[in-house]
């Protein structure tokens, strides 16, 4: 169902009318660099995929493109069978830095999406309430971004993101700038969420065993210019314990990863 470059698929028949996110030789040029070249993958509609690859193979470019923020130079990049061209009502995206306005609650922040459209009634209200109490925060809901760890931001903005109402989550490192302690914690809840949101997740991550913990399929990528190497299926249940990154076999997957990059450590 996912594939790295040209290569048959392998596609169960349950996916076949299912594609989420569908690209054909995707490619995305900066003047001479060549940052994507190639790309061909079918995302299922359902699954949480992760992208992994070291720093500049193009991990970001092909996120920004999926989400209509940049064009493509090549090839064609589809979104439930549309065409990706400009940013759309049923993709959402989450960046590293949470981006909340400093002067408006956690509340109002969530209800931000609702703001920009039309006036918010209290079903809008109660149903921010509800991602707010989803992500962990319902404490927090009348406390200003100040008043936050850097991690109760970052459930916020996954409210805010959430509350777009979006069936696809693209996800570029959103702990990135988390301790690993609070990360860990928050890439659990958010396995959990995406779950229970039944959402499309794409995942960017620099970090192999974060990549494999949370996915479905991690999309690996080597640079210079930006290929997608392979695609390697996650053959773990749902739901998944961190015990889990002690467990043999998801340490060979992590060997597996790091040989398709050719590397030791990314
Ligand atoms: N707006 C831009 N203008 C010019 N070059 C760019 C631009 N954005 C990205 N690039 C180049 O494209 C390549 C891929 O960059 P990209 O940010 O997608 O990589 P990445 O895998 O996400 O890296 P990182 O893990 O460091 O965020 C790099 O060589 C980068 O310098």
């Amino acid at each position: 169902m996912l594939q790295a470059q040209a290569e048959p698929l392998d596609k169960p028949e349950s996916f076949e009318a299912n594609i989420a996110i569908q690209g054909r030789a995707v490619e995305k040029c900066f003047g001479d660099v060549v940052a994507v070249e190639g790309a061909n993958f079918e995302i299922p509609a359902g699954s949480f995929v992760s992208i992994v690859g070291p720093s500049g193979c193009g991990k970001s470019t092909l996120l920004r493109m999926m989400a209509g923020l940049i064009p493509k130079t090549s090839g064609s990049l589809t979104v439930h069978g549309r065409e990706v061209e400009d940013p759309r009502e049923d993709v959402g995206v989450m960046f590293q830095r949470p981006t909340l306005l400093p002067w408006k609650t956690s509340l109002d922040n969530v209800l931000l999406p609702t703001q920009l459209k039309r006036k918010p009634t209290e079903d809008d209200a109660e149903r921010a309430m509800d991602l707010l109490r989803l992500t962990g925060l319902d404490d927090f809901c009348f406390n200003f971004p100040t008043q936050l760890s850097g991690g109760m931001q970052q459930r916020v903005a996954l409210a805010r993101l959430l509350n777009i109402g979006a069936d696809i989550l693209l996800l570029d490192e959103p702990f990135g700038a988390l301790d690993e302690f609070t990360r860990e914690r928050l890439n659990i809840e958010l396995s959990r969420i995406v779950r229970e949101v039944n959402a499309t997740a794409v995942f960017v991550t620099h970090n192999i065993a974060e990549a494999i913990f949370l996915a479905d399929y991690v999309m690996v990528m080597t640079p210079r210019p930006g290929r997608l190497a392979d695609v390697v299926k996650v053959p773990f249940g749902r739901p998944r314990d961190i015990s889990l990154m002690r467990d043999p076999e998801f340490n060979d997957m992590i060997g597996h990863v790091r040989s398709i990059l050719g590397v030791e450590e990314v």
